[in-house]
């Protein structure tokens, strides 16, 4: 652990508890530490009856019985009750706290399209959704399980490590001639015990850091590869690619399975040692403590709580023995949402030379380059101006970077420079070759992104007999997985009736009448010219017929350069 990772775990760590829930928070967290040495305490008060009811066991002390197993009862209930709480009071903070950081997390990833920017990055590598869902999850729960784990110990040891000194006494070891006295040996042993426990696991758990790290990285790809193929099923159905699918489920699965050998068998020589040690642990105080027995210098009842004191320092010298798997995870836990974190922040942080500004009321370009993340120039030094009711169409051969200069004037593609104005309070719609309909109803797949549109059912049936959709317009409400439902064509004709009910102030088609017959193109671009004269509207397409629709035309060569000009 070095000081970078104590400095990015502490800025993971931080934010929730200076946070405004801060005051909610630290009380709650108040609370579990006041439960969990009021749990120490119990166990104190439990230690010390094991002296009392064995040394009255010893004694035939009768009178005694019933009392002590009363006050055991008492103790037993109280300490049961102590520890419900403490759980159920820690799960609390960690809902708690869990819901801040996903919040946080989930607003950091959507804002300024952050999702998107990671993937043109190409920083998409590590699953942003595992980090969001499960590594939170369980930074919040190792790191409440660790820390209150290490208090709680550490207190159980202050409290036991003096009791067990009071009850050993002192040993006299003879060495070279001389008699050396110790005291308080027991403590020393259960100390040289735990040491050499922690230091052993250590050696032997210690691949279990970057084991477990590529544990979930390697169950996360495989995850996602049956995603993709979820998704894709149509394609990958008439490609009939399911051979090369299944060799990419066999390969990612065998990377899966492959590094869980590798944990189990560390895992198991480490279970080997850890049982072991816990075996011993039972039987190793006894075999010290029994010749002060036998010399009647302890009676029974200092016997019992010795070896009960031992078991309690070792267990609080031990945790961090037990605690190995956990604090591997955390530290797995802890790099994967630093990563993450970084990586959000350098797309954050992507300098753009794009100036954009919003006044006046016309949409002007002006001396607009549009590079590629690696320097080569799609379009140079382009300008152009298109007010209300303009219609612009670019053209030119595939890849030659139309889709890029759509983004670029979206505000989505940060590589170029120079001025974008757009006038202040428009809104637009991207209709993309393939729309995105989100899960849901008909009405929320019309409608999306824009929730509260005050647009009555009778127009919106209207809207999509006009767009040749009648056979939907008693589904409004029906939830379906629309995209798989819907032909490609249909789909595109949904989008067209989204630019009629949302009315945007300008709209972006990139291709997006593509899989629609001559005849309904024309009829759906008809339709966006009579009801929103006023939009512009700038267009990407290959087919000659779409020149009908616009009055200019840019056309992109490919090398930078470009031509514009009336249709
Ligand atoms: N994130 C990216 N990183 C690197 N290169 C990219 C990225 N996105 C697109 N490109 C490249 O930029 C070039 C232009 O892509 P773009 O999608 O703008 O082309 P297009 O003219 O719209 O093509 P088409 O007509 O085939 O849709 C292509 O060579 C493409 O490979």
């Amino acid at each position: 652990m070095n000081k970078k990772f104590l400095a990015d775990f502490w800025r993971l760590f931080k934010g929730y508890w200076s946070s405004d829930e801060k005051w909610k928070a630290r009380g709650l967290l108040g609370a579990v530490i006041v439960l969990n040495f009021a749990a120490v305490y119990i166990l104190v008060l439990l230690n010390q009856w094991y002296n009392t009811f064995y040394t009255a066991l010893q004694d035939y002390n009768y009178e005694a019985f019933w009392p002590l197993i009363g006050r055991f009862t008492l103790l037993a209930v109280v300490h049961i009750a102590i520890a419900v709480y403490a759980i159920y009071l820690r799960q609390m903070v960690e809902i708690k706290w869990r819901t801040w950081m996903t919040t946080r997390y989930l607003e950091h990833w959507m804002d300024k399209q952050t999702y998107y920017k990671l993937q043109i990055l190409d920083y998409d590598t590590d699953n942003p959704d595992q980090r969001i869902s499960e590594d939170i999850n369980q930074f919040v729960s190792l790191t409440l399980q660790l820390a209150l784990g290490f208090l709680k110990q550490t207190a159980t040891l202050g409290a036991f490590v003096m009791i067990l000194w009071n009850l050993s006494g002192i040993i006299r070891v003879p060495f070279g001639g001389y008699e050396f006295t110790i005291y308080g040996y027991m403590v020393w042993l259960s100390l040289i015990y735990a040491i050499a426990g922690t230091y052993l696991t250590h050696r032997v758990g210690r691949e279990l850091i970057h084991l477990n790290y590529d544990q979930q990285r390697y169950e996360a790809d495989f995850r996602f590869n049956m995603v993709r193929v979820r998704e894709n099923g149509e394609s990958i159905a008439f490609y009939r690619g399911e051979e090369p699918e299944k060799t990419g489920f066999s390969e990612r699965f065998a990377k899966v399975i492959k590094n869980y050998w590798s944990l189990m068998r560390r895992e198991k020589a480490l279970t080997w040692f850890t049982a072991g040690y816990g075996q011993l642990a039972i039987i190793f105080p006894l075999l010290f403590a029994a010749p002060r027995y036998f010399a009647k210098e302890m009676a029974l009842g200092g016997l019992m709580q010795t070896t009960s004191a031992f078991g309690r320092v070792q267990d609080a010298l031990s945790f961090f023995v037990d605690a190995y798997t956990s604090v591997a995870q955390w530290l797995a836990v802890v790099k994967r949402l630093v990563g993450f974190t970084e990586h959000m922040q350098l797309v954050e942080n992507v300098q753009s030379d794009l100036q954009f500004k919003k006044n006046g009321q016309v949409i002007a370009i002006e001396d607009l380059t549009v590079d590629l993340p690696s320097g080569q120039v799609l379009l140079k030094k382009c300008s152009f101006v298109l007010k209300q009711g303009d219609k612009l169409l670019i053209t030119g051969a595939s890849g030659c970077g139309k889709s890029t200069l759509m983004r670029t004037i979206a505000g989505i593609w940060p590589f170029g420079k120079g001025n974008i104005t757009i006038p202040l309070g428009t809104s637009r719609l991207f209709l993309p070759q393939r729309p995105y309909l989100p899960l849901g109803n008909l009405r929320t797949v019309l409608f999306y992104p824009e929730k509260n549109i005050a647009v009555s059912d009778h127009e919106i049936q209207n809207v999509l007999q006009l767009c040749q959709l009648g056979q939907l317009i008693n589904r409004l409400d029906v939830v379906e997985d629309w995209s798989r439902i819907l032909s490609l064509g249909e789909q595109q004709r949904i989008a067209f009736a989204r630019v009629l009910l949302i009315r945007p102030d300008w709209t972006f088609l990139d291709e997006a009448s593509s899989a629609l017959d001559e005849a309904t193109e024309k009829i759906m671009y008809q339709l966006l010219a009579e009801n929103l004269p006023q939009m512009v509207m700038i267009s990407i397409g290959h087919r000659d017929t779409l020149k009908q629709h616009h009055q200019t035309k840019l056309h992109l060569t490919g090398d930078g350069a470009f031509i514009l000009g009336n249709i």
